[in-house]
């Protein structure tokens, strides 16, 4: 079967992502996804995307890690996601999308797109570190010299060390000003540090505002692959109107024979 794909990157976070309007593609393939993921056999990428009709909003998104199982929710993917349902011309500015976490809205300007994540209202604070689910689970813990850190050895040793099998995503941080952090992130499901993760910077945007780090409503994070913001409210001991922005482009487009 020959497949038509498109590769997409938010702040280097990297997606295949592939239009499944008319259900081509065999969802149930974990081994082709992993595959297609594949850096050195396919076509390479954190994670793979499926574009979808849906019956409530302008689209579905479908989110697969480069492991090749379904996941849960995927920020840059999002942001992605819209970016091309913009390109295939599904959206124009605006765009409203169903995902694993429930309805999303996001709007496009140029390379930008700003997504809205789901509300967040748990923070587990503990002695060393924060817990949050921002659509997926996420670790965040204050490290110091982030630069030198070796987040493939400590995030493999947390992912499945405090969360079992299900693990989490796991993100070190380090305070660079009042409302600036630098972010590098382990990533469940792809086993390694990515270059940058969506919901693991809004994880950790709140988790610095919660504990006190900053008081800022909209914060700016550094992660190897770019920058992004995150704008949120907190009103009752809950977060909400939380908007994640940064690029998200198309860098390449082509065809691969699947065999898998
Ligand atoms: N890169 C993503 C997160 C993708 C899901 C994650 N690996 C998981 O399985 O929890 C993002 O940008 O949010």
């Amino acid at each position: 079967m020959e497949l038509q794909f498109f590769k997409y990157q938010g702040t280097g976070n990297d997606f295949v992502i592939i239009d499944n309007r008319q259900q081509i593609f065999p969802k149930n393939n974990t081994k082709l996804v992993a595959a297609l993921c594949d850096r050195r056999f396919g076509i390479g990428a954190d994670g793979l995307i499926l574009l979808e009709n849906d019956n409530m909003a302008d689209f579905k998104m479908v989110y697969y890690n480069a492991d090749g199982a379904e996941s849960s929710m995927c920020g840059n993917g999002g942001r992605c996601l819209v970016a091309f349902a913009h390109y295939l011309g599904v959206i124009e500015k605006e765009a409203k999308f169903n995902a694993v976490d429930g309805l999303h809205h996001a709007t496009v300007e140029g390379d930008i797109v700003n997504l809205k994540m789901i509300d967040v209202d748990k923070i587990h604070e503990k002695q060393n570190h924060s817990f949050l689910d921002t659509g997926s689970p996420h670790h965040v813990q204050m490290v110091k010299e982030l630069e030198k850190f070796d987040v493939q050895k400590e995030g493999k040793k947390l992912r499945y060390g405090i969360y079992g099998e299900s693990g989490s995503n796991i993100n070190f941080v380090e305070q660079t000003n009042d409302n600036a952090f630098d972010v590098r992130t382990y990533e469940r499901g792809v086993e390694g540090e990515t270059f940058s993760c969506g919901t693991g910077v809004t994880a950790v945007a709140l988790a610095m505002h919660e504990s006190g780090k900053t008081a800022a409503n909209e914060v700016h994070i550094h992660t190897i692959g770019g920058d992004l913001t995150i704008s949120f409210e907190k009103k009752d001991g809950k977060y909400s109107n939380i908007f994640l922005k940064g690029p998200a482009i198309q860098v390449f487009k082509g065809t691969i024979e699947c065999s898998v």
